[in-house]
């Protein structure tokens, strides 16, 4: 079941993973999905298109929401300039346990910091911690809380003109609200990306980029 993904996906990093190597890593956790059992991680095609949106916009400062077992937190941090801040929040404990050891292992530790709890309660701190707004926000939690939580980084003055928000799933599971949302308001730009479900080539997937135009 998929239940308990995330352990026997730790059993398998621990035992085969090159440590102090994040595209080893990544590499790793991809082959483990598709050759043992596929995990809820963007994974490596729409991933690709994530790694491009993060060369493109560059970002200083990013924040994502759903962490599971570090897989994106890795991605982007890979692809992020030296003096930049990037923070992951993870409101599960275990699997927030599963990142803290994979992003460990992969020797990303000075470049991603993770907070654990729910993201509504995480998004109003930013501000004391000396965040100015983001800009890239890449959104991988609950779908049911896509929404919301974009609504409330625009309340909290977290999203500047030109803030790029990246959100996963929005075909499937999918996350209505949201893409009505976004591409119905002005203050956003959105841009939709046909993909594929993570490790299934036959299910179709896609992610929605969003520019805050404010
Ligand atoms: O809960 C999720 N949070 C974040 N990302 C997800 C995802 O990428 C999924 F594919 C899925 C998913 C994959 C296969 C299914 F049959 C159902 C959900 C779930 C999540
Ligand atoms: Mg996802």
């Amino acid at each position: 079941t998929a239940e308990g993904f995330h352990l026997r996906l730790l059993e398998h990093v621990r035992k085969t993973v090159k440590p102090g190597d994040a595209s080893n890593m990544i590499a790793t956790i991809d082959n483990y999905c598709y050759t043992v059992e596929s995990g809820m991680n963007v994974g490596d095609v729409k991933g690709k298109i994530l790694d491009d949106i993060v060369l493109e916009t560059n970002p200083t400062t990013v924040l994502e929401l759903g962490t599971f077992c570090g897989y994106s937190a890795l991605r982007i941090a890979r692809n992020l300039p030296e003096n930049s801040r990037f923070f992951t929040v993870e409101f599960n404990p275990e699997h927030a346990a599963v990142a803290k050891e994979i992003i460990h292992t992969a020797g990303m530790d000075d470049k991603i910091q993770m907070l654990i709890g729910p993201s509504q309660e995480m998004i109003p701190q930013f501000k004391g911690m000396g965040v100015s707004h983001f800009d890239l926000v890449f959104v991988d939690h609950e779908k049911d809380l896509y929404k919301p939580d974009v609504i409330l980084l625009e309340k909290e003055g977290l999203l500047k003109k030109g803030s790029v928000i990246v959100a996963d799933n929005v075909v499937y599971p999918g996350s209505p609200d949201y893409i009505d949302y976004v591409r119905n308001n002005p203050k956003f730009k959105s841009t939709n990306y046909m993909s594929e479900l993570e490790y299934h080539k036959d299910v179709v997937d896609a992610i929605e980029k969003s520019i805050y135009i404010g």
